[in-house]
């Protein structure tokens, strides 16, 4: 059985209410002008944000999981994550497992060692992609994932965005790219008034 998300009239600032569901291995697109709340909906799924309304993960309520256990299985994949530790390597558990990972989406071995402040914008947003996706989330709420990286780095990412959703993972994408969303997205929910 697939996984299954549902968000039931989530609400929070002027923003919502928004309901929607998302299963394993699909992709749902959330769409809506500059302001219309993509971000705040990623966030209140993710449990970030104070809200009212309810998610549920296999029908089990968020409320009923411990925070920081629903936050590693709903996973908000922020655009401009913060880096604290010295090295981008210090951010993951397992900083040995990160060099495939690394190379496939195009990045320098030696950028693992590397301070976050040296690195690129597109390398640190592929580096909070791979931070992301570490501890293996049921549901993947991507924020403009790519909106730093050119064509290339782009298909890469969403080549392993697409390996994980055919092992099970459900992903929620906000994305400005039409052509992302296109080469994505199984369905798209638009929000706020019509752009
Ligand atoms: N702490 C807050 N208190 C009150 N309103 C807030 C707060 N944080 C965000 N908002 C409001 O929520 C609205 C939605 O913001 P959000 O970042 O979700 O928009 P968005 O659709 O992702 O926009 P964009 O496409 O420009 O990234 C904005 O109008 C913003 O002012």
């Amino acid at each position: 059985m697939p996984i299954a998300l549902d968000a039931t009239q989530l609400q929070c600032f002027d923003t919502g209410p928004v309901s929607l569901s998302v299963t394993g291995g699909q992709c749902l697109a959330v769409a809506g002008r500059s302001g219309s709340g993509k971000s705040i909906l990623l966030r209140m799924i993710a449990d970030l944000v104070p809200h009212s309304g309810e998610c549920r993960l296999d029908g089990v309520p968020a409320s009923a999981i411990p925070a920081p256990l629903w936050r590693s299985q709903v996973r908000y994949a922020a655009s401009e994550p913060g880096w604290w530790a010295p090295t981008i390597g210090e951010h993951f558990r397992d900083p040995a497992a990160l060099a495939d990972r690394a190379a496939q989406l195009g990045l320098p071995k030696d950028a693992i060692s590397a301070p976050p402040e040296r690195l690129s914008t597109g390398e640190r947003q592929r580096f909070a992609f791979l931070r992301a996706i570490e501890e293996r989330p049921k549901v993947l709420l991507l924020d403009e994932p790519s909106s730093a990286l050119d064509l290339e780095a782009t298909l890469a990412l969403e080549g392993m965005v697409r390996a994980l959703m055919a092992d099970g993972l459900a992903v929620i994408l906000v994305s400005h790219d039409a052509d992302q969303i296109t080469r994505l997205a199984d369905s798209i929910l638009t929000i706020g008034d019509a752009a």
